[in-house]
C-alpha cells in the first residue's frame, strides 16, 4: 500500500532502482514504491579534492550512478525507463570523506576517526526523468542530499576490533550499519535515521512533491487566507466541480508528465481551469462532516426499532432470536437482521452469541418515542428524500404474506421512479450528491492498482463520470465508456466540463442489465453491487463475465463488512439503507470473492480504495 500519496505519481511509471544496496531496495519497497533493480556500473571515483564540500561529491556521485543506468539501459534497446534513482552514502569527519572501506584495516582506520566523535553521514539522491527521442537519450535531473549527525560512544579497540570481526562494516559508509551491530556504536542521530541507512525518505517525497506538485504563485497567500478549506455543499450541482469548491490545486508532472496525460497548462502554473482539479496532494477526507450528513439515519432506526416495539419484545431481558423478534413484530426476518444489526453496532442492543438481549435504553424509551413520533410521520420521513423509503412501513411484510425479504420494485434504479426523485430538481440533486460522493474517493479507487495494463475500461453505473475523468487523468492512454440509466447520461453536462481527460472518455446510455455491453479490457463495478437483490447482482455478474475475453479485468469497489457482518457501523448503515431502498446489501470479501469466482474471474487480488472502501480486482480466465 502506498502510504505517501505522491508514490502514487510513479505507480505507473517504468522505475529503476541504480543500486546494489540490499537497504535502500528494502527502504522504497516499504513505502510501496515499484520499481526495478538494476545497480550502477559507475566506478565510485571522483576526484573528491575538486568538489567544494562533500555533499556536492556525494551528489555528483549519485547521479552519475543514475544516468549511467539510464544510457545503458536505453542503448540496450530495453525499455528506456521513465525514472532513474540513485544514491550514494558518505561519512564525513574531520574535513575527510568516508565511503565503504576497502579491507579491515581500512574500516578500523574509519571506525577510530569516528570514534567518540560526532560525524555527518550525506546521502545525495539523483532522480533522473528519462525520455527517448528520435532514439536519443534525453534525461532531466533533479537532485538533493540530506544530512544527519551521528555521535559515537567511547569504544575500546577491543569493541572496535569485535565490531570488525564480524564482518558488518565492510559494505557500509563509514564503515558501520547504524541499523544493525553498529547500532551499539552510537551514542545519539540527528536528523533522518533511514539516511544514515541509506535513503531519506522523507526528503525523497518532499522532492516529489515539489516536482510533480510545484507551488504557483499566490497558493502561499492563498494557503494564508483560507484557514477553513471550502468543501463541496450539495447545494448547487454546478457548483460541485466549479471554482472555489475545492482547495486550489496544482498541476502534476513535468511538461512532458503533462502533455502526456493530457493536463498541460500555462508554464508558470496559471489556474487549472478544467473542473475536476484533483491532480494535487488529495484534500482532506470530510469523514466528519458526512457523518453528520448521514447522522438523521442512527436516529431513524432507532426511532424505527422503537415504533416496532422491538425494545418492548426484548424487554423481558429473555434473548431473542432475529428470527423470532421477527415473527413477534411482523417483519421480514431479513429486515429485522439488519435492523438489529445497526441498534446493536449502535450500542441499542447487546447481543450474546447469535442472540439479541435488550440493552439499558428501557428507561429511555418514552423520550425516544416521543421525539421519534414528532419526526417519523410517515409522510414526511425527516423531509429525506432519499430516505423517505425508510418508515416502519418498509419493514413490513407486504400484505401480510409471510415472505421472507421486502418487496420492493425491481426496475432499474428504483430510486429515479421513487415518488421523491420525480422533478429534473429532484434528479439533479441526486446525481449532484452521486457525484460529489464519487468525487471524494475516486483517485485511491483508480490507484488502488496498477490499471496501465488495460487499454480500454467500461464503467458500469458510472453516473457523472467522476471515475472515468480520474482514470483517464491518471492512465493517459485508457479509453473509457460510461454506460448508465439515459436519465443520468442527460444530466452529466452539469458536471463535466470539457478538459483535455475527457476526449479520451464517451457515455452510453443505457440499461446494463438488458443492453449489450460495449467491449473492454476491464470492466468496473464501483458502488454498484450494493444496490442490488442478489439475483440482479447474479445477472449483471453473469453478463460482465460473458463480455469479457480471458485476461480482462472486473474492478468491483464496495464498502466491505466483516466476515460476521457486525461492523464497521458505516457499512452496516448502508447495508440497511440498501435495503430499504433498493433490496440489496453489502457483503464481506469472502462473499465478493467468491461471487468473483463463481462468475470466471481468478487471481482476485484486493487493496483499499480511500475511506471505508475495498477494491477488488479479478481476472477473467480463460473460457
Ligand atoms: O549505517 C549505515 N550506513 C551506510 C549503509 C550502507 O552503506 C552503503 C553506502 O555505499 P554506497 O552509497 O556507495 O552504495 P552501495 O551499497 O555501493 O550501492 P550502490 O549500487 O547504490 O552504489 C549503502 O549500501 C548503505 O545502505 C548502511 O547500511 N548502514
Amino acid at each position: 500500500m502506498v502510504l505517501c500519496p505522491v508514490l502514487g505519481k510513479l505507480l505507473h511509471k517504468h522505475v529503476v532502482l541504480a543500486s546494489a544496496s540490499p537497504r535502500r531496495r528494502e527502504i522504497l519497497s516499504n513505502a510501496g514504491l515499484r520499481f526495478e533493480v538494476v545497480p550502477s556500473k559507475f566506478k565510485e571515483k571522483l576526484n573528491k579534492a575538486s568538489f567544494p564540500t562533500p555533499y556536492a561529491y556525494a551528489v555528483e556521485t549519485a547521479k552519475q550512478k543514475a544516468l549511467e543506468v539510464a544510457s545503458r539501459l536505453h542503448q540496450k534497446d530495453l525499455r528506456t525507463p521513465d525514472v532513474v534513482i540513485g544514491a550514494d552514502t558518505i561519512v564525513a569527519v574531520s574535513g575527510l570523506i568516508l565511503e565503504k572501506p576497502v579491507d579491515k584495516q581500512d574500516a578500523y582506520r574509519m571506525l577510530s576517526r569516528l570514534n567518540g566523535k560526532e560525524h555527518s553521514v550525506f546521502t545525495g539522491v539523483a532522480i533522473v526523468h528519462c525520455y527517448s527521442k528520435e532514439g536519443q537519450l534525453d534525461t532531466e535531473v533533479s537532485e538533493f542530499y540530506e544530512e544527519t549527525s551521528v555521535k559515537f560512544s567511547e569504544l575500546s579497540e577491543e569493541l572496535l576490533w569485535e565490531y570488525i570481526h564480524s564482518g558488518e562494516p565492510m559494505d557500509k559508509a563509514g564503515g558501520y550499519g547504524i541499523q544493525a551491530l553498529g547500532g551499539m556504536l552510537v551514542e545519539y542521530v540527528r536528523g533522518d535515521f533511514l539516511n544514515v541507512v541509506g535513503f531519506p525518505l522523507n526528503h525523497f517525497c518532499k522532492k516529489l512533491v515539489e516536482l510533480y506538485y510545484p507551488p504557483r504563485q499566490g497558493d502561499l497567500q492563498r494557503a494564508r487566507q483560507d484557514s477553513i478549506p471550502p468543501v463541496d455543499t450539495f447545494e448547487n450541482p454546478r457548483d460541485v466541480d466549479g471554482a472555489g469548491c475545492m482547495p486550489v490545486q496544482r498541476t502534476a508532472g513535468s511538461s512532458k508528465d503533462r502533455a502526456e496525460a493530457g493536463t498541460d497548462h500555462q508554464a508558470g502554473g496559471t489556474l487549472d481551469t478544467d473542473c475536476n482539479r484533483m491532480v494535487g496532494p488529495l484534500p482532506p477526507f470530510p469523514a466528519s462532516l458526512l457523518e453528520l450528513v448521514d447522522g438523521f439515519k442512527v436516529s431513524k432506526a432507532l426511532f424505527t426499532a422503537c415504533r416496532l416495539k422491538v425494545f418492548d419484545v426484548l424487554k423481558g431481558e429473555v434473548p431473542q432470536k432475529a428470527e423470532d423478534i421477527a415473527s413477534i413484530v411482523d417483519i421480514s426476518v431479513c429486515g429485522a437482521k439488519r435492523l438489529l444489526d445497526v441498534c446493536a453496532t449502535l450500542g441499542l442492543l447487546e447481543r450474546s452469541e447469535r442472540e439479541m438481549l435488550n440493552a439499558s435504553i428501557g428507561t429511555h424509551k418514552r423520550m425516544i418515542e416521543m421525539r421519534g413520533d414528532g419526526q417519523i410521520d410517515e409522510n414526511t420521513v425527516l423531509e429525506h428524500k432519499v430516505y423517505v423509503l425508510c418508515s416502519t412501513s418498509s419493514f413490513r411484510r407486504r400484505g401480510g404474506q409471510k415472505t421472507p425479504h421486502i418487496q420492493l420494485p425491481m426496475e432499474p434504479f428504483p430510486l429515479f421512479q421513487n415518488t421523491s426523485l420525480q422533478t429534473r430538481e429532484d434528479k439533479l440533486q441526486f446525481v449532484g450528491a452521486m457525484h460529489s460522493l464519487g468525487k471524494l474517493t475516486t483517485r485511491q479507487v483508480v490507484t488502488a492498482f496498477d490499471l496501465s495494463p488495460f487499454a480500454s475500461a467500461c464503467d458500469l453505473g458510472g453516473c457523472t463520470g467522476a471515475l472515468a475523468r480520474e482514470l483517464s487523468r491518471q492512465y493517459p492512454r485508457l479509453k473509457v465508456t460510461v454506460v448508465d440509466l439515459p436519465d443520468i447520461i442527460e444530466h452529466v453536462f452539469c458536471f463535466q466540463r470539457d478538459g483535455p481527460e475527457m476526449a479520451r472518455v464517451r457515455f452510453q446510455a443505457g440499461d446494463f442489465f438488458r443492453d449489450s455491453l460495449p467491449k473492454a479490457d476491464l470492466y468496473i463495478l464501483s458502488r454498484v453491487l450494493h444496490d442490488w437483490p442478489d439475483d440482479r447482482v447474479q445477472g449483471l455478474l453473469s453478463r460482465v463475465s460473458s463480455s469479457c475475453r480471458p485476461g480482462a479485468g472486473l474492478l468491483l469497489v464496495e464498502a466491505i463488512m466483516d466476515s460476521e457482518e457486525r461492523k464497521p457501523r458505516a457499512s452496516l448503515m448502508w447495508s440497511l439503507n440498501s435495503l430499504l431502498q433498493t433490496g440489496g446489501r453489502d457483503r464481506c470479501v469472502a462473499d465478493y470473492r467468491a461471487l468473483l469466482e463463481q462468475h470466471g474471474f481468478g487471481d482476485v487480488q484486493e487493496a483499499p480504495a480511500g475511506p471505508g472502501l475495498t477494491a477488488l480486482l479479478g481476472t477473467r480466465v480463460g473460457q
